[in-house]
């Protein structure tokens, strides 16, 4: 299409974090193979795009998993995410090498940086997808349209986005709601190395301490006392950390907290996330949505810690405090101790 010319491929963000991929990239490059197979007339490539430092060699890695060519843009400045130098260096990589299409994984990092580049390009984007296709009738016309469909009213409806007035076509997408390809490690591809031209290597915003999610890698089916954190706690988690570990109980969330990308989604309590069934469940910040009440309601004491007298987590409650979970949780841990001391 004359107006788009030059633009062409699908391109993926290849994510990751000390040189670990994370399976979202490499689930999108799996749907975009698919799409691009959809369409050979268009004679697109995938092409996975990876930042970082030190992660030259993870390219053939990316190919693997179904790139046909990987843009590597290696420097000291990409060595963990930072929303600055990220989007400054994929802005760029866009502008030189014009892809059609764009894909991001809906992670913390994917929804922090593909609005920013969107708009620094000024492209549209569609967030928080859960299914994309090609709208096959445009292809005739020589335009690979995507259609990019995302849930809405709380999943209650899906609704189907188009950008055909700009390019490249962002999206962000939910992990895990793709398949990933098995790996050939005997694919070939091309490798291109790029360097970003930086106006500033001044950081806008310093990172001081990166704070591990919550609760990686535990079983909370099987704790016995669960500390429930949602949206209210957020600022507080050492403080639920500090609690869960006084008690010899384990903490858990909602699925807000999990959304916010505080605490992994194996530590979920709910409808979508785990049923539990704790001695002692406190729920902290928790407004008791009756998907998160599904999961926890039949613990045997439910302790509940809410600002809002009329939050509905107190109905199911045995014991309700109102008031702030900033005060609150400081004023538990030190009653904890001085109880366990005693
Ligand atoms: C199909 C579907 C499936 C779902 N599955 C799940 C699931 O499995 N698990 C799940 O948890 N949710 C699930 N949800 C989401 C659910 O509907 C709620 O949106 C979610 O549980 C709300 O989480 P929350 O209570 O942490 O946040 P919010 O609803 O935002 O509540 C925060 C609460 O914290 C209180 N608060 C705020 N600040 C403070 C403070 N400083 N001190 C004290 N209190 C404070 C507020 O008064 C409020 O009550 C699902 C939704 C759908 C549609």
């Amino acid at each position: 299409m004359a107006k788009f010319d030059g633009y062409k491929d699908i391109y993926v963000f290849v994510e990751q974090k000390d040189g670990n991929i994370a399976d979202v990239g490499y689930e999108l490059i799996s749907e975009a193979r698919k799409l691009v197979a959809s369409m050979p007339e268009m004679g697109f490539n995938v092409v996975g795009v990876l930042l970082g430092s030190g992660i030259k060699d993870k390219a053939g890695e990316v190919i693997a998993h179904g790139a046909d060519k990987v843009i590597v843009v290696d420097d000291p400045l990409l060595k963990d995410y930072n929303t600055q130098f990220y989007a400054d260096a994929l802005t760029q990589v866009v502008n030189e090498f014009k892809p059609d299409s764009f894909l991001t994984g809906a992670t913390v990092e994917g929804r922090d940086l593909a609005p920013r580049v969107a708009a620094r390009l000024n492209a549209g984007l569609t967030a928080d997808a859960t299914k994309i296709a090609i709208d096959l009738d445009k292809v005739k016309d020589g335009e690979a349209l995507l259609l990019v469909t995302r849930p809405t009213f709380g999943g209650n409806l899906f609704g189907t986005i188009v950008c055909p007035n700009t390019r490249p076509q962002m999206a962000t997408i939910r992990p895990k709601v793709f398949d990933m390809a098995p790996v050939d490690e005997t694919r070939t591809g091309e490798v291109i190395e790029f360097a970003p031209k930086w106006e500033t290597t001044e950081p806008e915003v310093t990172i001081l301490e990166v704070e591990p999610k919550l609760a990686e890698g535990i079983d909370i089916t099987k704790a016995d006392i669960l500390i429930g954190a949602g949206r209210g706690a957020e600022g507080s988690l050492d403080y639920l950390n500090e609690v869960a570990k006084e008690l010899g109980g384990e903490v858990c969330a909602t699925r807000a907290v999990v959304e916010d990308g505080f605490a992994d989604k194996a530590v979920q309590v709910g409808q979508t996330g785990k049923t539990v069934r704790p001695t002692l469940y406190i729920a902290c910040g928790i407004s008791g949505a009756v998907q998160h009440v599904a999961g926890m309601e039949k613990s045997d004491f439910i302790i509940a810690i809410n600002r809002d007298p009329e939050a509905e987590i107190f109905k199911i409650a045995n014991l309700g405090y109102v008031g702030k979970i900033e005060e609150v949780m400081p004023l538990l841990v030190e009653e904890i101790k001085k109880a366990k001391a005693a």
